[in-house]
């Protein structure tokens, strides 16, 4: 029986250099730094490259030891939140790969007070140079990945996947490597975890924000980029850091209008959100940034109220099923322009109350590089339930 990939793989990257994740600290550097771990982009290899530290490789690659202990590092995640999962990808270190690694985690109030630059003096940092506000040495912090063997960087076999089954919050990581190597990417997927006591009574929040614990949980195609870009933080940097679809193969070879000149585009692609908190939203950003010839023709706006439990109905039917009370519309079809910022306000929406998910249509197919639906929080009175769901 073969395995597709996990399911974790759903959820947002909380340690990617693009929502803020860091590398507070790395024993050792000597080939390639520890911050190649969290960056965005698929790993490469330039067979041609070389530093004077050795071949540049794009990952975290430390020396062949000749001392004691093993090498490790100390990341602070950009979203703290629950980790449903791990990929350590060694993609191209073959004869230079990180035989064995595991993972541990803390939640920790403050950040820890480092200041080490990666070392590269031929000494290999100390356990005391790691100072730690939390006053727990990091080696004794809870493992969520024991000592586990990874494969070598082959396009076959890079990808390790370990699933997480806690349900703590967890601000930061320390990944060891043993006893050394190269380990190309570590992508921590989960869901945000922030603090809702401090948003004020009316206060407008990006409900669906990756920061806010959005997250999604549905999709119909992600073919050159998947919906999740959508929530990320700040403008979008290209094309790859948002939704695109591939172009739909049922649409007619050649397109048509209608008898009052409407274009005739049918078909659709989809995306299911859970928001970060139930709430009433009242203004929503679809922005087409780097999508000039492949924007959709129009979007539409759903939303619905869930349960943890009716959510994991409907993504076990991969939203075939709809919610129990059907989906509502909150922005009827909507024409979409290229490389541009739409911002629909209450009067372009119509009233739902208080909702915990939304459906985003597209149509025919294309790319949108942000969404943001911004409202206040769910209270008793608008309706919502007041309590995040929690399943995927
Ligand atoms: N060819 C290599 O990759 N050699 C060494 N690594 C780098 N990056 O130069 C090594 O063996 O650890």
């Amino acid at each position: 029986m073969t395995s597709g990939p996990p399911d974790f793989l759903q959820f947002n990257n909380l340690a990617c250099e693009s929502v803020g994740g860091k590398v507070l600290f790395a024993t050792d550097e000597w080939f390639a730094p520890a911050g190649n771990l969290l960056k965005r982009e698929p790993p490469e290899f330039l067979a041609s490259a070389f530093t004077e530290f050795g071949k540049w490789m794009d990952g975290w690659e430390t020396r062949r030891k000749r001392i004691p202990g093993h090498d490790w590092c100390i990341i602070q995640l950009g979203v703290p939140g629950t980790i449903h999962g791990f990929d350590v990808d060694t993609s191209f270190f073959t004869g230079n790969y990180a035989p064995a690694a595991s993972i541990q985690a803390a939640c920790l109030d403050e950040t820890p007070a480092l200041a080490l630059e990666g070392d590269r003096t031929g000494m290999a940092a100390s356990e005391e140079q790691f100072e730690d506000v939390s006053k727990v040495k990091s080696e004794r912090w809870e493992f969520l990945v024991p000592i586990n063997e990874l494969k070598p960087g082959h396009a076959s076999s890079c990808h390790n996947y370990f699933p997480v089954t806690l349900s703590r919050r967890v601000t930061h990581l320390r990944l060891n490597m043993y006893p050394d190597g190269g380990i190309a990417r570590l992508r921590v997927y989960g869901v945000g975890q922030r603090d809702w006591s401090s948003i004020r009574l009316r206060e407008l929040v990006d409900l669906v924000a990756l920061t806010n614990g959005g997250v999604c949980v549905g999709y119909s195609n992600a073919h050159f980029g998947h919906p999740r870009n959508m929530i990320g933080l700040g403008r979008a940097a290209n094309m790859g850091d948002g939704w695109e679809t591939a172009r739909r193969l049922d649409r007619p070879w050649v397109l048509e209008t209608d008898s009052q000149g409407i274009l005739q585009v049918p078909g659709f692609e989809w995306a299911v959100f859970r928001l970060g908190h139930p709430g009433v939203i009242s203004q929503i950003e679809i922005d087409t940034n780097h999508f000039k010839g492949n924007f959709p023709d129009s979007c539409k706006v759903e939303v619905c109220s869930l349960t943890a439990e009716e959510e994991e109905q409907c993504c076990m039917s991969r939203w075939s099923s709809g919610p129990a009370g059907g989906w509502r519309i909150l922005l009827p079809p909507q024409k979409l322009k290229p490389h541009n910022r739409h911002f629909y306000s209450t009067d372009a929406l119509w009233n739902c109350g208080a909702v915990s998910h939304v459906r985003l249509f597209i149509a025919p197919d294309g790319g949108v590089s942000r969404l943001r639906l911004w409202g206040q929080l769910a209270t008793a009175s608008s309706g919502g339930h007041l309590k995040p769901a929690s399943k995927l």
